[in-house]
């Protein structure tokens, strides 16, 4: 009879360990760097308890995010940049890796895994590429085998495809972090993340899972930091002061809100595929505003981000009281969480760290959640949503 190799003998061990150590990497839309979160997690699903212990951003050179932005969200790419980067990036990420453990003074050997989500370069669910004969679709790179190497630590990674080939959109995953960290009986909660793209879990304080609600809402941050880079040369428009000169320009915002993709059907994802600076210039043309203030451009831009989270969450969540909970960088847009505090004058909004989730840290927690849940969890059925343990195992040697 043969016996398990090394590689399945480890797994089993890290598998069966009651407290697992696991970092879980992030490298989302806006590109600005690597969110690593070092975590330790007892139990699985709606057992979980888990600590952060450490989290770090390593922010991206220019010279990387000009080699990423060469494929991403782009039709037309030169298939060898994807080849190289593929590899380049699951080994860059090792890099980083190894260098925060060394800040934080902690031996790689006692990281039980890691769970990386890698760079997303392409999204398309159906609704966008509209081609009949095939499935919703998404693609990131940084394969896990070279961060397993890189590491030494068992990789975890790819976690979007799994989704996909059970019927959803490969997004929005925090879904299923949102259910098991967020959840409080008794408690009607929107957990919703400004990111690149903006997303919200709704979650109902009777704890009906069926009613629970995952999905993407619109723009989140990609635009405004777009605009930012073409018409600053800045990356992002930090503290709002550039939105804050401006006056929101309403015939061009109602022309941005005028998209088929606000009013699909729920749960529904997208990317700067679609809300990208050519749709926000298609959308200038037909509301003849290609002439307005660059500052105006900005302030909005940052309007319509609010006014499509605003829209959404008056459309579709009833609810008598409701707690707002922000994550991802545009918590720390001040332009858009004020507007949104106006908008929802009689609703308590404040960040995900009041919940004692570091709002900077959410979705790189999330992955680590999926990891630990690859490991040792069962899938878990929440509503239609897809009903699967997510992710490939990698391992060092
Ligand atoms: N002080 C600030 N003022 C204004 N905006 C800010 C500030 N700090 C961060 N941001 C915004 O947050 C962005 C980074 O957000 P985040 O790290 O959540 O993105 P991401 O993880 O790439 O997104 P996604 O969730 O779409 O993958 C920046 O590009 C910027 O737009
Ligand atoms: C395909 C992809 O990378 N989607 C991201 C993106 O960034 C925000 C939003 O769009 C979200 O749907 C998703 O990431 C988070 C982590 C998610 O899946 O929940």
């Amino acid at each position: 009879m043969s016996s398990l190799n090394q590689n399945l003998q480890k797994l089993f061990t890290i598998a069966q360990k009651p407290v697992k150590v696991g970092i879980g990497l992030m490298s989302g839309t806006s590109l600005d760097g690597l969110d690593i979160a070092l975590c330790s997690f007892t139990g699985n699903g709606l057992q979980t308890s888990f600590k952060l212990l450490q989290f770090i951003t390593i922010p991206y050179g220019q010279s990387f995010k000009n080699e990423v932005q060469q494929v991403f969200a782009r039709k037309t790419v030169d298939l060898e940049q994807i080849t190289l980067l593929n590899a380049f990036i699951g080994d860059y990420h090792g890099e980083l890796v190894l260098q925060a453990l060394e800040m934080w003074k902690i031996n790689p050997v006692l990281v039980d895994f890691i769970a990386s989500h890698g760079q997303t370069i392409y999204h398309a669910p159906k609704r966008l590429h509209q081609r009949p004969g095939y499935s919703n679709a998404t693609l990131q790179i940084g394969d896990g085998d070279h961060l397993a190497v890189k590491t030494g630590i068992l990789t975890i990674s790819d976690f979007r495809q799994k989704h996909i080939a059970a019927g959803g959109e490969g997004a929005p995953l925090a879904l299923y972090g949102d259910v098991l960290l967020g959840s409080k009986p008794g408690e009607n909660r929107i957990l919703l993340n400004i990111g690149g793209i903006a997303n919200l879990t709704y979650l109902p304080a009777d704890g009906d899972t069926a009613k629970v609600l995952c999905t993407d809402i619109g723009p989140g941050n990609t635009l405004i930091d777009a605009a930012c880079r073409k018409y600053f040369n800045v990356a992002y428009d930090q503290d709002s002061a550039i939105a804050n000169k401006g006056k929101v320009n309403d015939v061009l915002l109602a022309t941005l809100l005028d998209h088929p993709f606000f009013n699909e059907e729920l749960p529904k994802t997208t990317g700067p595929e679609l809300f990208s600076l050519t749709y926000v210039e298609q959308a200038q043309a037909r509301s003849e505003t290609e002439n307005i203030r660059n500052e105006d451009l900005i302030s909005t831009l940052s309007m319509f981000t609010v006014v499509s989270i605003v829209n959404f969450i008056k459309q579709h969540i009833v609810a008598d009281s409701l707690n707002i909970f922000v994550s991802g960088g545009g918590a720390r847009n001040p332009f858009v969480i004020t507007h949104l505090k106006k908008a929802f004058a009689d609703t308590t909004i404040a960040d995900t760290g009041s919940l004692g989730i570091d709002p900077d840290a959410k979705e790189a927690i999330l992955f680590a959640l999926l990891g630990n849940e690859a490991l040792c969890g069962e899938p878990i059925v929440i509503g239609n949503n897809p009903a699967v343990l997510m992710g490939k195992f990698s391992f060092p040697l």
